[in-house]
Parts: structure tokens; C-alpha cells; sequence
């Protein structure tokens, strides 16, 4: 009962083979792939991998990627299901006006934090940062509410945005300092910063809101370049994108599901 996840970004697939559809499973296999070398999977990565039970996966890169990633699968006998946000799954409400319109990405991950968060028993609110092509922040209060959260540029759009946008800055990386000297510096520092800020004034909203400190977890393929400049304390998890698959795939086509199942015969 092989369970294969999908997460499908702006910039990379990243994939992860499962021996149970259900939380705390063990990882059989995993890779990452740019968008543009999806066609190279089928008879790549995944030509050897054992055939899954089931694929589940959050896609924010548009329609034609999905159908390229679909065209990949027709490897296997299996019909993928992709992660649409809805108002409530597996311990998470959410707050958004629209719950559909939410990006997936977020969804997933915000049910990944919750489910460790309720797994150590910390009724905390909570500070979600995802870095990847762009930067989200949510909030989620201490009763698993989605409150609401922003979307920035990632540090290379902000870059590549500056650069087409004036004439004079067209340098290499620079490092992050306090006080940058030069261009490259000035540049690298004012985007991670942006980054590191926005965090900051999230973790202020939301203890203001609860009246609580909330706690922060930040992951996405960039999260560990954020980690030497964050304000706040903070906890690195590479993972949550597919605790969350997890934590869904366990209601969907797990133990849990086979409870349902009984229940309602
Ligand atoms: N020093 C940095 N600090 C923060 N972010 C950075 C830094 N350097 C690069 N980045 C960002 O990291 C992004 C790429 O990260 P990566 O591809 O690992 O993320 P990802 O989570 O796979 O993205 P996605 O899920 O959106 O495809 C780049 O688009 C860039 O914006
Ligand atoms: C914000 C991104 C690009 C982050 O990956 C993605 O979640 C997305 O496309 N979201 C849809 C819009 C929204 O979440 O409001
Ligand atoms: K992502």
C-alpha cells in the first residue's frame, strides 16, 4: 500500500515514495526535479520505483504542468488525486474567503504543522513561513483556525525584478549584512531582510490577535537560507509539504479511512 507524494512548485517537483499512506510512515525513495525536466521522470527517476497504491499531491504550477506531470504517471495503473484547499481537513479550519482559492502549498503545509503541533500536545498559535519561488506567512491561532496569511516575492523574483526594472544594478550575489557597502550586498541583504521582516510583523500580528507568543516553523527549498538572518525563534522542518500529504493521505486512504468505511456500512 505504497503511497507516492507530489509536491509540484512554481520552480521544482519535488516527489517521495511512502511504504504506508499514513503519518510517520517510512520513505522508501525521494527526488526533485525542475519543471522543465518533468518529461525526464518516466524513464528516469522513476523507471526502477516500486508501482504506488496511490499518488497524492498539491500543485500550484499551472495546468499544463499538471498534465505533464499526469503524462509521467501513466507509468503506473493509478489515477493521481491533487489537493484542492477546502474549509476543513484533518484538524485544520480554514479562514480564507474563498477556501478553494487558497494555494494548495499552503493548505498542505499549515496541516502539516498543525499535526506535529497536536502531536506534542503544544496548544500554541502558530507562524507558518514557506520559502520557496514566493514566501508565504500564515497564522494559525491555537484551535487549528487558519486566520489568514500573505504572499511576498521569493528572493529571486525580487532580485530578477530589480534587475529588469532599473539600470544600474546588474551584480553578482552578495552577502547579508547589517550595514551592506556595496551593491551586491545591499541587494542580497534587502531581500532577505524583506523576507526575515515580514516574518517578524506576522509573529507581532498574531500575538497581538491571541495574546499568546506564538511559536514559528518554516520550511520551503530556500528555508535554510532564511535561517542565519530570522528575528524570531524558529523551527526548520524540510518536510511539511508531506507530513501534510501524509496526515491527509492517513483520512483518505488509511487506517482512518477504513474506519469511516465500517462505520458508515
Ligand atoms: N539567500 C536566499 N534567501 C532566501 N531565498 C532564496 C535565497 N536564494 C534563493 N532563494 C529563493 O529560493 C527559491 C528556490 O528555492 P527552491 O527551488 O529550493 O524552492 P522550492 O520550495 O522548490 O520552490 P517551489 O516549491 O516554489 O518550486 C528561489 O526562487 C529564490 O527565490
Ligand atoms: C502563493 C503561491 C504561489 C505559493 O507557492 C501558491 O500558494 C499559489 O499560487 N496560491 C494561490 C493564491 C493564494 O494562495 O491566495
Ligand atoms: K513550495
Amino acid at each position: 500500500m505504497t503511497l507516492l507524494a507530489l509536491d509540484v512548485g512554481n520552480t521544482r517537483l519535488k516527489w517521495a515514495l511512502y511504504e504506508e499512506p499514513g503519518v510517520g510512515a517510512r520513505m522508501l525513495a525521494h527526488g526533485v526535479q525542475f519543471l522543465e525536466n518533468i518529461e525526464k521522470l518516466a524513464e528516469g527517476d522513476w523507471a526502477q520505483l516500486r508501482a504506488p497504491a496511490h499518488v497524492l499531491g498539491c500543485i500550484v504550477a499551472g495546468d499544463a504542468v499538471k498534465r505533464r506531470v499526469e503524462e509521467q504517471l501513466e507509468l503506473w495503473d493509478v489515477a493521481p488525486q491533487w489537493v484542492v484547499s477546502s474549509s476543513e481537513e484533518a484538524g485544520l479550519k480554514n479562514g480564507y474567503d474563498h477556501p478553494a482559492r487558497l494555494g494548495s502549498d499552503r493548505w498542505v503545509a499549515m496541516i502539516g504543522a498543525r499535526q506535529r503541533l497536536v502531536a506534542r500536545a503544544q496548544r500554541k498559535p502558530c507562524v507558518l513561513v514557506m520559502v520557496g519561488t514566493a514566501v508565504t506567512v500564515e497564522a494559525i491561532d491555537a484551535d487549528g483556525r487558519f486566520l489568514g496569511g500573505i504572499i511576498l516575492p521569493g528572493h529571486g523574483i525580487m532580485l530578477r525584478a530589480l534587475e529588469s526594472g532599473t539600470a544600474g544594478l546588474h551584480v553578482p550575489t552578495g552577502e547579508v549584512r547589517n550595514f551592506p557597502t556595496n551593491t551586491s550586498d545591499a541587494l542580497t541583504s534587502g531581500g532577505t531582510f524583506a523576507i526575515a521582516g515580514a516574518v517578524q510583523r506576522m509573529v507581532d500580528n498574531l500575538r497581538r490577535h491571541t495574546g499568546e507568543e506564538p511559536m514559528c516553523i518554516m520550511t520551503g527549498g530556500a528555508a535554510w537560507k532564511m535561517a542565519p538572518s530570522m528575528t524570531v525563534p524558529f523551527e526548520l522542518v524540510e518536510s511539511l509539504i508531506f507530513d501534510g500529504l501524509l496526515a491527509i493521505a492517513d483520512q483518505r486512504f488509511g487506517p482512518a479511512s477504513q474506519r469511516v468505511a465500517n462505520s458508515t456500512q
